[in-house]
Formats: structure tokens, C-alpha cells, sequence
């Protein structure tokens, strides 16, 4: 095994409670349908029995359209689950302790919002890193301030890594996101939310790509 490809694009956040009352399995589903390029299985209320039973369900979407899971915050689970990778934050597990007990063929990311957090990040150990809250969230109560499209461009300036903005990004402002500097945009609600995840899905791959196509 090789450590899998992965495109930031559009990468979807999701939980049960993310889903407007329908099953994940078929919100996920129809973002895949519509070309989300990366999951993240995110439940912070679930026990990791609950969490390894919900990756359970999403482990065959993922693998059918070729597309990652990752875990948010939990290794064990993330290992358990034979998931393709990792997301941890400031406040979780330290990322190069996380990198030896993943081993080379996972993906990790990281979240930093600013340079101070981006220097407590051992890069060599890391994949893409998080940015954000880019724009205020309802989907993350204890979110900091806002970093705004200028956070964006400053941690582009800081780092060669791979980055994808988070929080509050919809299909209008994901041009803007990639323009800033981003790889891809990180989503909760604009997919989750959406009557129609997998239009959702489709517009903000399009957004992205022609954003990207239009940078150097
Ligand atoms: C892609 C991505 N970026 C950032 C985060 C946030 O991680 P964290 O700060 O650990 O917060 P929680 O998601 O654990 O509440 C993320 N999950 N994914
Ligand atoms: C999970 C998460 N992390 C954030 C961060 O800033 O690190 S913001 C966030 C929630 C993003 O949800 P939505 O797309 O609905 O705004
Ligand atoms: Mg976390």
C-alpha cells in the first residue's frame, strides 16, 4: 500500500447531524455522485463504537468512487476502520506521534489558522493542512474568529503544503477561497445542507476548478 492520492477540491465534512434529517450515507453518496473528491467522517458526540459503525457504512462509497476517508480527531478509530486517513487539530492528538502509529500510507492533515499554529506543525509529518474558520460557521461552536480570505493568502505566503479553507464556505465563495491561495474547499452545511448534495457538490468542483485553471 502507498500512501492514496488525494485531490482537496472539494471535501466534504460530514456527520449524522450534519445531514438535515437524512441518512449520511445517502447524503454522502449523492456528494460522491456529484464529485466530492475527499470525506471526512465528523462526529464529535458519537462513542467510537458509534463512529467505527458509521465509517462501517461509508467505507464502501468512498472506495467505490475512488474517493479517501478520513477521520476527524480519532486514530484508533481512523486504524480500526482501515480508513485512509487522519484529521487532527491544535487541541488533539500531537500529529508526529500520530504520523508514527499511522505509518506512511495514510493521509493526515491539520488544522492551523494562523502562523503561530502553523509553527507548532511538524510539517514533515503532514499532508494538507486545514485553514480556518475562513468566513463565520454554525457548523462549529467553538470555531475562532474568522481568518477571512486575507488569512487564506498570509498562510499561502507561509507554506508550500497543501491547503483547503474551512468554515462558511458556499459555492459563491469558493472561487474567492482558491484565489486566496487554497488547494480546495473544506464544506459542512453548503453540501450537508443542500436539498441537492450532489448538485452541491458539482457546482463547487466546478467553482474550484475554474478558479484553479485560472491561477499560475
Ligand atoms: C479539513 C478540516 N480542516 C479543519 C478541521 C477542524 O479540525 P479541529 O480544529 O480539530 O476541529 P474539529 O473538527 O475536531 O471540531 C477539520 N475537521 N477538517
Ligand atoms: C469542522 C470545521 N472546522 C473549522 C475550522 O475553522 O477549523 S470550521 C468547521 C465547520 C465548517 O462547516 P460549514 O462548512 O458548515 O461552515
Ligand atoms: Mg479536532
Amino acid at each position: 500500500m502507498t500512501r492514496p492520492t488525494f485531490d482537496l477540491s472539494v471535501y466534504l465534512v460530514i456527520g449524522p447531524g450534519d445531514c438535515a434529517g437524512r441518512r449520511m450515507s445517502d447524503v454522502v453518496a449523492r456528494a460522491l455522485a456529484g464529485g466530492a473528491t475527499l470525506v471526512q467522517l465528523r462526529d464529535k458526540e458519537a462513542s467510537d463504537h458509534d463512529m467505527l459503525a458509521l465509517g462501517e457504512a461509508l467505507i464502501p462509497l468512498c472506495r467505490a468512487a475512488r474517493v479517501p476517508l478520513i477521520v476527524n480527531d480519532r486514530l484508533d478509530v481512523a486504524l480500526a476502520l482501515g480508513a485512509d486517513g487522519l484529521h487532527l487539530g491544535q487541541d488533539d492528538d500531537e500529529a508526529a506521534a500520530a504520523r508514527a502509529r499511522l505509518g506512511e500510507d495514510r493521509i493526515l492533515g491539520v488544522s492551523a489558522a494562523n502562523a503561530a499554529e502553523l509553527a507548532r506543525v511538524p510539517l514533515y509529518a503532514v499532508d494538507y493542512i486545514g485553514v480556518g474558520p475562513v468566513f463565520a460557521t454554525s457548523s462549529k461552536p467553538d470555531a475562532g474568529e474568522a481568518i477571512g480570505l486575507e488569512g487564506v493568502a498570509a498562510m499561502r505566503r507561509l507554506t508550500d503544503k497543501p491547503l483547503v479553507g474551512i468554515g462558511g464556505i458556499s459555492t459563491d465563495r469558493a472561487t474567492a477561497v482558491i484565489e486566496a491561495g487554497a488547494n480546495g474547499v473544506a464544506v459542512v452545511s453548503a453540501i450537508g445542507g443542500a436539498e441537492d448534495p450532489a448538485q452541491a457538490a458539482r457546482r463547487l468542483r466546478d467553482a474550484v476548478k475554474d478558479a484553479s485553471t485560472g491561477q499560475v
